[in-house]
């Protein structure tokens, strides 16, 4: 095969999303693949698979295939099985729940332990997720930043449940493994607009409310 055949045709990378349960793993990857949330948690038994196709400058068509790891697996036989061989690390935690947090060097640890006879480490990146949550963080951002620079991670804070720069994480963990610099323009991009639905409360729920606003009521869910 030519350089330019091998050039043109899609690269695949391996990337692996691990951290504690209900920290927001599937959440992520399926707002990421299929642009949807679910508010009601199910347990990941194992592992599942999803992929999903993107572009990064230069006309790089790039294919991942994301794990989306069990958080119930830390401590089990498979973990470094799954890990091995990933191309990138999405490390994840709950900015409101501060054990996921905590827990994170067992996980980093079974990051390197996986990779430590690999010729080619895996970019790792930390993912603070539920930044709708704000109001509850539990997680200083400094803290977060500390973990990052001693150990040389990407740092990034999203929402899986508004998407608010879900699609950039993956694409800026993408990137680096390759080595395609993003431009501001590009970041801007792909830093989704949070959106947020209108609830409209029925005309039962309005009436039972003393003093009613005039103007229908709606809730940011
Ligand atoms: N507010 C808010 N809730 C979220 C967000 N991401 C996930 N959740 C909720 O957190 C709960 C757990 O989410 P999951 O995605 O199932 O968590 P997980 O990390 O895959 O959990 P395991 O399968 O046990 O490893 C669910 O009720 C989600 O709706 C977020 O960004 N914001």
């Amino acid at each position: 095969m030519s350089d330019s055949e091998e050039d043109s045709q899609d690269r695949q990378l391996k990337m692996v999303v691990i951290g504690d349960g209900a920290c927001g793993k599937t959440s992520l990857v399926t707002r990421f693949a299929q642009e949807a949330f679910g508010k009601q948690y199910k347990q990941t038994i194992g592992l599942d698979f999803f992929l999903k196709r993107i572009s990064l400058p230069g006309n790089l068509n790039v294919t991942l295939q994301v794990w989306d790891i069990g958080g119930q697996t830390l401590g089990g036989k498979m973990l470094d099985k799954y890990i091995y061989g990933a191309h990138g690390v999405l490390l994840v935690y709950d900015i409101t729940n501060h054990q996921s947090f905590e827990n994170l060097e067992d996980w980093f640890s079974m990051v390197k332990k996986a990779n430590e006879e690999s010729e080619i480490q895996p970019v790792v990146s930390l993912i603070g997720n539920k930044i709708d949550m704000e109001h509850m963080r539990t997680v200083k951002a400094d803290k977060h930043q500390r973990f990052c620079q001693e150990n040389g991670l990407v740092s990034q804070f999203v929402s899986a449940k508004t998407g608010d720069s879900v699609y950039l994480c993956f694409q800026r963990v993408a990137a680096e493994i390759l080595g395609v610099k993003l431009n501001k323009a590009e970041i801007e991009q792909s830093q989704r607009v949070v959106k947020a639905d209108i609830v409209n409360y029925s005309q039962d729920a309005a009436a039972r409310t003393p003093n009613p606003p005039r103007s229908s009521m709606c809730v940011v869910q």
